[in-house]
């Protein structure tokens, strides 16, 4: 385990919830005690927090036959206060402030929503507030929804160039086998260089859960593709933050490669966040992918698709439509249909803000 100065704490809805699914006070009020004594200590750091549907659904009673939908939409729209304000109360206790943000995955597509994302998140740590950050479950329905809060926790560490993401849930990390069977073994360590764990983890989720392990597994790989180191954890252990600190964690340590730098860690989550596409010609292609860092020119632009703005993410593909890799766009697809195809002109992609597939 490395030191850490900056790091996402993701509290899973089973941490804070019993198995009856009755909020789970005493677990809460010992996590806030511990994030409280990280600051203390001088840690910048971010919460993303699961629980509105569980405190929700624990308190407001809706009948069996009622879309799932609007059931999502009303646990999450009254349980968020209840959880809340139950943070407000526990860490006004310790004369800690907090804010809360909301948000959607359209906010980490629009570079301007992601900008001013990521400016208040740093205000706040800069003024020693804890953010706590949840999905806008309310607005989020289908293809606008995060996978779940593993995800949101992923691209938050990314956005803060955090240096670790702390994952915690109702297991102690990654298992060999079910959890729950005495034969399987907890993996201490996950590194880049180690054989494929997943076909270890089974779709099972725990009782409140909604994207289970294997998302877990996979935001923690591309996370430490990207330089962050990641721990899964088991949040009801007590002190598990402690022992954090203390390096003595029992939990799955993912070793962290080189760290990229920022606008290439916001890129690398772009995968479902991009607003146009580009494809490019073979030379073009070959150019971008040599041991010297090219940026994209419009010469070797074939075809131009979408609507986006300078600063937006856009998806370029080869002549197969193969995947290439995700740039930040320089200028609008306007001027890029306008330049395509044409000599000497001003890279659509700048090297530092392209990201591609091979290199993860
Ligand atoms: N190999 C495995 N090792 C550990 N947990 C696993 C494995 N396979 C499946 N799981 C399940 O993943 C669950 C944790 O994921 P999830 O339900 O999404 O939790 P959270 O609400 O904390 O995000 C565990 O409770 C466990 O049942
Ligand atoms: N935004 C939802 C969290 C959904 C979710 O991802 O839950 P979990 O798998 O427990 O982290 C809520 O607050 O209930």
């Amino acid at each position: 385990m490395l030191d850490s100065k900056t790091l996402v704490v993701k509290i899973g809805s089973n941490v804070l919830t019993q198995s009856n699914g009755l909020p789970d006070l005493d677990r809460m009020k010992h996590l806030v005690s511990q994030i409280q004594d990280l600051i203390t200590s001088g840690k910048k750091v971010a919460l993303v927090s699961s629980g509105a549907v569980a405190f929700g659904r624990q308190s407001i009673s809706l009948p069996g036959g009622l879309n799932p939908v609007f059931k999502k939409q009303i646990w999450a729209s009254t349980g968020q206060i209840r959880l809340i304000n139950q943070y407000q109360e526990l860490f006004g206790n310790l004369g800690q402030p907090i804010a809360q943000i909301l948000v959607t995955k359209e906010d980490f597509r629009d570079r301007k929503h992601y900008l001013n994302m990521k400016n208040c998140v740093e205000a706040l740590l800069q003024q020693g507030i804890l953010p706590i950050i949840n999905e806008n479950d309310t607005v989020t329905i289908t293809e606008l929804m995060f996978t779940d809060n593993d995800e949101l926790a992923s691209l938050t560490a990314a956005m803060i160039n955090a240096d670790t993401l702390l994952l915690l849930t109702n297991v102690d990390g990654i298992f060999t086998g079910n959890p729950a069977d005495p034969g399987s073994e907890l993996i201490e360590k996950v590194a880049s260089s180690m054989p494929e764990v997943s076909s270890y983890i089974s779709a099972t989720k725990s009782a409140f859960g909604r994207g289970g392990m294997l998302t877990k597994y996979a935001m923690a790989k591309k996370s430490a593709s990207l330089g962050i180191q990641v721990l899964i954890a088991n949040g009801k252990r007590e002190g598990v933050l402690t022992e954090f600190q203390n390096k003595s964690l029992r939990c799955t340590w993912f070793e962290p490669n080189k760290s990229k730098h920022a606008a290439i860690k916001w890129l690398a989550h772009g995968a479902h966040y991009y607003k146009g596409e580009i494809t490019i010609n073979k030379g073009a292609k070959e150019s971008l992918t040599s041991s010297v860092i090219r940026s994209l020119l419009p010469v070797g632009i074939i075809e131009v698709k979408g609507d986006f703005s300078k600063g937006d993410i856009v998806l370029i593909r080869d002549e197969d439509h193969k995947k290439v890799g995700l740039g930040r766009a320089e200028y609008t697809s306007k001027l890029a249909q306008e330049l395509m195809g044409l000599k000497n002109q001003k890279p659509l992609v700048h090297y530092d803000y392209l990201y591609l597939f091979d290199h993860e």
